[in-house]
């Protein structure tokens, strides 16, 4: 498994999470993780190489709730196991920003220890119950 972690500057800094971002307006998830890759790790990827997994959701935000403007956060995890290109980190590696590759076995000691945002936590442990369950 990719992990990154994101530069110190943003939200959530310093953490170790799983390559992606947010769906922009009018884009299908599998398109915004394609296109996100390509920003993120610089490697080309086929949305029909992109398969769905689990999902982790956080409906009770910080601050949230009705006429807060604040909406539940929902990260998808896909598997992914064929690309074009070497990842690599491209964006804020100046500020930390940083890419690590971690076994499918160490995932769950990883997600206890290294330090990841909840629901990154989450799907981690997740998908490992999934794959070795
Ligand atoms: N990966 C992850 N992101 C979370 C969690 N909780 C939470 O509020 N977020 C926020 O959800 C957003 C994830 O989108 P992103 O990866 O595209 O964020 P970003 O700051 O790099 O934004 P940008 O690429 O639009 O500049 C971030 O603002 C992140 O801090 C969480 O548990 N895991």
């Amino acid at each position: 498994m990719l992990l990154q972690r994101r530069p110190r500057a943003k939200h959530h800094g310093g953490l170790w999470e799983f390559p992606g971002g947010k769906v922009e307006d009018g884009e299908s998830p599998a398109a915004a993780l394609a296109r996100e890759l390509g920003e993120e790790l610089g490697i080309v990827v086929d949305q029909a190489d992109l398969v769905p997994m689990t999902f982790a959701v956080d409906d009770v935000r910080q601050g949230g709730g009705p006429g807060t403007g604040q909406r539940a956060l929902v990260l998808m995890l896909y598997l992914c196991r064929r690309w074009q290109g070497i990842p690599v980190a491209m964006e804020g590696v100046e500020d930390g920003a940083a890419l690590e590759w971690v076994a499918l076995a160490d995932m769950k000691e990883w997600a206890i220890s290294a330090k990841m945002p909840p629901l990154d936590i989450a799907l981690c442990i997740t998908f490992q119950k999934m794959l070795l369950a």
